[in-house]
């Protein structure tokens, strides 16, 4: 995430003036077929490029206070949005006013020198987010206790893991006491438990009062977060209004782009969510490569209705012939408690796989999950003799949405309520 300049955008202006107010924005990318286009534009002085319209005609205003969510597919334009909202990329069209001291976490993997230790890296990051040297050095502490990374906060930054380098530009960036938190997709770096972490705090700091305008792929985030959400699709605002119907909205139309590729679900590898690296996959015996989960009709699912039946699907790549292995999955809460499980050991099933083989297997269930968020997880082990030894665990990070009548508890186990009798004291 880089850290962008905290900056008093625009002064508050009248009493009830919007904190974030755009109208028909508009922002367009020159897209040049190789480099020597660029320069032969600026020789000849003649158009050499095609424009691509990011964004057109969009109009929304944020209420000071409000929590707003940002959906949309990839590349639909929220990340740019984003940038012009935190003021570091230019609009071409429309206008736009952001009343109040703003703090933005924005693309990931830059912002913060290599070179500098973690601590160095804190100090100018938060200076940079508008910060005085005295205030960032009044929170180091906390923010170092926040990131959990006291044991290497004085190694160099490029010494870190991704992971840990999303860690402190987060913490960094929350403890700037700003009025308006701008938030690209922050909430899902990281494991579950950091992301959950973040989420805490991000919705502590919405209880304070805050205005956050963030972007996120999780409709649980932003139904437990979030006021209000808007979608946008190819660079215009589709809709805006109440959570649950732009989450439907949103819903619709992943499920149009899934019937369009009929039979193929949206995987996403194990390697490629970062959850493991190749080198550490290729030194394994066999791991988990894809765990997803799909609907009865084969789509992946990130809601869960009701009742209805799901397969948590498990890929495993063996790297060598194991001739008795097993998998296994769990449903855990954000929070890491375990709601529910099962293990090919309680089907009484051995699984076997040869060098370079991919096994695919679905455990199937019926939902009954209590309305909420919950994170899909699997591992793949090997058995010897009585007992198994564990090959590969992916922790999920992937949060699913259960919907659902509200109940007390996890699950919701169908219960029915009658009045059976009304009596008065003498019977
Ligand atoms: N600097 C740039 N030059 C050219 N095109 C760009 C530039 N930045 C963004 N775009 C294009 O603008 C469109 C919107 O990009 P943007 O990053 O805002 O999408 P997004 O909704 O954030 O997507 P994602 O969910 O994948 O992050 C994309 O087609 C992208 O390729």
């Amino acid at each position: 995430m880089a850290l962008d300049q905290g900056k008093d955008v625009a002064q508050a202006t009248a009493t009830g003036a919007s904190a974030i107010h755009v109208k028909n924005l508009g922002k367009s990318f020159k897209l040049y077929d190789r480099p020597s286009a660029l320069l032969r534009e600026l020789i000849t002085g003649r158009k050499h490029h095609a424009e691509y319209h990011a964004l057109t005609g969009v109009s929304f205003d944020v209420g000071h206070g409000e929590v707003v969510g940002v959906l949309g597919r990839n590349g639909a334009g929220k990340s740019t949005l984003l940038k012009i909202v935190a003021g570091v990329l230019d609009h071409d069209e429309g206008d736009i006013k952001v009343n109040g001291r703003v703090a933005a976490l924005l693309e990931l993997g830059s912002g913060f020198s290599p070179e500098y230790t973690g601590r160095n890296n804190v100090l100018f990051g938060g200076m940079c987010l508008g910060m005085k040297k005295e205030e960032v050095l009044a929170k180091m502490d906390s923010i170092i206790e926040f990131a959990e990374l006291g044991d290497v906060i004085d190694q160099p930054f490029k010494t870190y893991s991704s992971g840990m380098k999303a860690r402190l530009t987060f913490a960094t960036a929350i403890s700037v006491d700003a009025e308006i938190l701008i938030i690209d997709e922050a909430l899902s770096v990281g494991d579950a438990l950091f992301a959950e972490k973040c989420f805490k705090r991000i919705k502590e700091i919405a209880e304070s009062g805050a205005t956050i305008f963030f972007v996120t792929h999780s409709l649980g985030q932003i139904y437990e977060l979030c006021d209000r959400a808007i979608l946008l699709d190819r660079g215009k605002l589709l809709c805006d209004g109440l959570p649950r119907y732009v989450g439907h909205e949103y819903e619709t139309l992943l499920a149009r782009d899934r019937s369009k590729t009929a039979g193929k679900t949206l995987q996403e590898t194990v390697l490629s969510r970062g959850l493991i690296k190749q080198e550490q996959a290729d030194k394994l015996d066999a791991y988990v490569r894809v765990i997803s989960l799909v609907d009865e009709d084969g789509f992946e699912a990130t809601t869960l209705h009701y009742g209805e039946r799901y397969k948590v699907m498990i890929q495993v790549q063996f790297n060598k012939h194991l001739p008795r292995a097993g998998v296994s999955f769990r449903v855990e809460t954000p929070s890491g408690m375990t709601v529910f499980g099962d293990a090919t050991a309680f089907h009484e099933v051995e699984l076997s796989g040869a060098a370079g083989q991919t096994g695919h297997y679905a455990f199937s269930f019926r939902n009954v999950l209590a309305p909420g968020n919950y994170l899909v997880g699997g591992g793949v082990v090997e058995l010897i003799e009585d007992a198994f030894n564990v090959l590969h665990v992916v922790r999920g990070n992937t949060l699913l949405t259960a919907t659902g009548r509200p109940v007390t508890g996890m699950v919701d186990l169908g219960c029915e309520f009658e009045e059976v009798k009304k009596q008065t004291d003498n019977g």
